[in-house]
């Protein structure tokens, strides 16, 4: 086959026409490229070829029949092609017409994956567009069906998958994943899937699905995302007896096992990326969290979305909802059901924000927090018995067996949902919040939808619309009394992909905790008076990048405070610099 060289970015081939381009999600578009967030110049595709049919199979270059007549002659791709030439945004109004044919989520799930492995910067054009209509879809809740049955929908792989079977060769493995830059690594190990439970080497579904978040909505570049599934087996029964299943088929390795496995890929991430890049671990199980967040968070660049990100978004939550409800956090009674990563990793944020506001001790400022667990209220006497992370909130009471009874009895102002488990914000829950509330604050932040502790028109109905309701899965807006409530949705996806670009644009080698409270004071200040007006205590996502560089300046600036950061000098116009940092999809023209 003979060879013909074809060169993109820096081989000088490709022009930036686009400059003046503005694309959704608020942000303009400033360099038509993402430069700013290259740590190392861009690789360009140069590829060994007879013909551009290669090219056309490329999904970061593809453009489809946005080919131009010129690229089509330059690139040999005259024939390969209909005659037809479409723009970037006619294919985007052809495919979101087909989307919207689909009436099976699945199915868009699908379409997306494919669009995704067939031409990226549509996919992600799409994405940021239309951000509120297809965060559903690619994210929770339809991302948690798509791990169900990700054996029987799987059609090409994505991320990389290191399971027990590469044991003292994970340096090797890394070195198979073409991309070399790499600055944000989302990885699971599949035992704790949303509240869908252990679901093995097919919670890939997750860091995949995470990782366009961080390109959509926080503009890190697609190039510098690796999604990675750690593979140590499966205690899933169902999935282990599955014909389709793709993962190892055998009990889950734990102790030392399970432990050296996870010092070898993460010692081997740190020697071939380097100190700065992000490993953001995600829906491990809370046996295993907590203890991988403690170990390496003093050596590595590490952050448990779970526990830290869920808990950020939270606090800005919260902070906004005052507004509505009034007082200090200071004056608000806080009563959680689930006590694993999200519900201990908020209440444990909050406590610290009410001691920085109140110079009142941590140990003080827990007290107006309460946890529920599968065994009842976490109460003092029930100490010797609790997992660490529960000991901190084991308060003098008598014990409570159910919820019911715990709000009863704490009478708290705000309830949260963490407990993965649906339809626990019973009908008497919600009366008795709204018996001793005027505006009860409920959060049912378990995920997908149908883990939601209530929906939103059983919070609004129940409460007799005088609840102010978020959830972790989105709900439509709901009537009651003639009255539109819209209700937000609490998501961790509001701060993450903010949280990681700040923390690359300042080159940071550590979280630090003040960094979460930056990144939920930016978020909190982000809610318009308008969307107070609505009863909304989170921005809607349409202007997601605007609010994600809000995010990312704010913990930047915090990196450069605490001297964490690397990159120098530091910007003088932080929100302006992440900015100009976000990857953009609009296509690139080619010489
Ligand atoms: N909206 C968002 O951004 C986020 C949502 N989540 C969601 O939160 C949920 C929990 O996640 P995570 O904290 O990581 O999970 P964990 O497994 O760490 O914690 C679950 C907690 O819920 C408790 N629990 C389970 N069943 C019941 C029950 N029937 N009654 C009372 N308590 C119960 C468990 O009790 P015990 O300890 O006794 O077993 C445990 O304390 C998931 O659905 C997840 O999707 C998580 C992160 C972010
Ligand atoms: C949102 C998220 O991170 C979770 O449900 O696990
Ligand atoms: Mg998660």
């Amino acid at each position: 086959m003979e060879s013909t060289l074809i060169k993109g970015m820096n081989g000088g081939s490709v022009v930036d026409d686009d400059k003046a381009g503005v694309i959704g999600g608020g942000v303009e578009d400033v360099y038509g490229e993402d430069r700013a967030s290259h740590d190392q110049a861009i690789t360009p595709w140069t590829l060994s070829l007879a013909s551009g049919y290669t090219l056309l199979r490329d999904p970061r270059y593809n453009k489809g029949l946005a080919f131009t007549e010129k690229e089509r002659d330059a690139h040999y791709l005259t024939g390969l092609l209909p005659p037809a030439l479409f723009s970037q945004d006619l294919q985007e109004k052809r495919l979101m017409k087909i989307l919207r044919e689909y009436q099976v989520p699945l199915q868009r799930y699908m379409a997306l994956m494919d669009l995704q492995e067939r031409n990226e910067k549509l996919f992600y054009k799409l994405l940021i567009d239309n951000v509120e209509e297809l965060l559903p879809v690619v994210y929770t809740p339809t991302v948690g069906e798509a791990c169900q049955k990700y054996g029987s929908i799987f059609r090409r792989p994505q991320g990389l998958f290191i399971s027990l079977k590469e044991k003292g060769k994970i340096l090797e493995v890394l070195k198979n994943w073409p991309e070399k830059s790499i600055q944000v690594i989302v990885v699971t190990d599949g035992e704790r899937i949303l509240g869908l439970g252990d679901l093995g080497c097919q919670g890939m579904g997750i860091p995949v699905g995470k990782l366009s978040l961080y390109t959509a909505l926080g503009g890190v570049r697609p190039s510098a995302c690796l999604p990675i599934t750690i593979d140590v087996g499966t205690n899933n029964k169902k999935l282990l007896e599955d014909d389709f299943y793709i993962g190892l088929r055998q009990n889950r390795a734990t102790g030392e096992e399970y432990a050296e496995l996870l010092e070898e890929f993460m010692s081997a991430v740190k020697q071939n990326y380097g100190e700065k890049v992000l490993i953001q671990f995600e829906d491990f199980a809370n046996h295993n969290a907590f203890e991988l967040l403690a170990r390496y968070r003093t050596t590595h660049l590490v952050f448990n979305d779970d526990i830290q990100g869920t808990a950020s978004v939270v606090l800005a939550g919260l902070v906004a909802a005052l507004k509505l409800v009034g007082g200090t956090l200071a004056d608000h009674t806080f009563l959680f059901l689930g006590a694993g990563e999200a519900g201990t990793g908020i209440a444990e944020l909050i406590a610290l924000e009410i001691s920085k506001k109140t110079n009142a001790p941590l140990e003080e400022t827990r007290k107006k927090i309460w946890l529920v667990d599968s065994k009842g209220l976490i109460v003092s006497s029930r100490k010797e018995s609790l997992q660490h992370f529960k000991k901190p909130w084991a308060h003098e009471h008598e014990p409570v067996k159910e919820l019911l009874g715990a709000v009863k009895a704490i009478k708290p102002t705000v309830l949260i949902g963490t407990s993965g488990v649906g339809k626990t914000f019973t009908k008497e829950v919600v009366e008795a919040m709204a018996s001793f509330n005027e505006k009860p604050l409920i959060l049912a932040l378990s995920n997908p939808t149908s883990q939601s502790e209530c929906t939103a028109e059983e919070a609004y109905t129940w409460s007799e619309g005088r609840a102010i309701f978020a959830s972790g899965s989105p709900f439509d807006p709901v009537e009651f009394n003639g009255k539109v409530f819209v209700p937000g949705q609490a998501n961790n996806a509001y701060i993450f992909p903010g949280f990681g670009l700040g923390l690359i644009m300042s080159g940071t080698i550590r979280v630090h905790d003040d960094m979460l409270l930056a990144a939920s004071e930016a978020l909190a200040a982000q809610v318009t008076e308008e969307n107070y007006a609505k009863g909304l205590i989170y921005p809607p996502f349409t202007n997601i990048r605007k609010i994600s560089a809000h995010i990312a300046a704010n913990v930047a600036a915090k990196a450069y405070e605490l001297g964490l950061a690397s990159h120098l000098p530091r910007p003088k116009d932080l929100v302006k610099y992440a900015e100009s940092c976000m990857y953009t999809p609009l296509y690139n023209s080619y010489r």
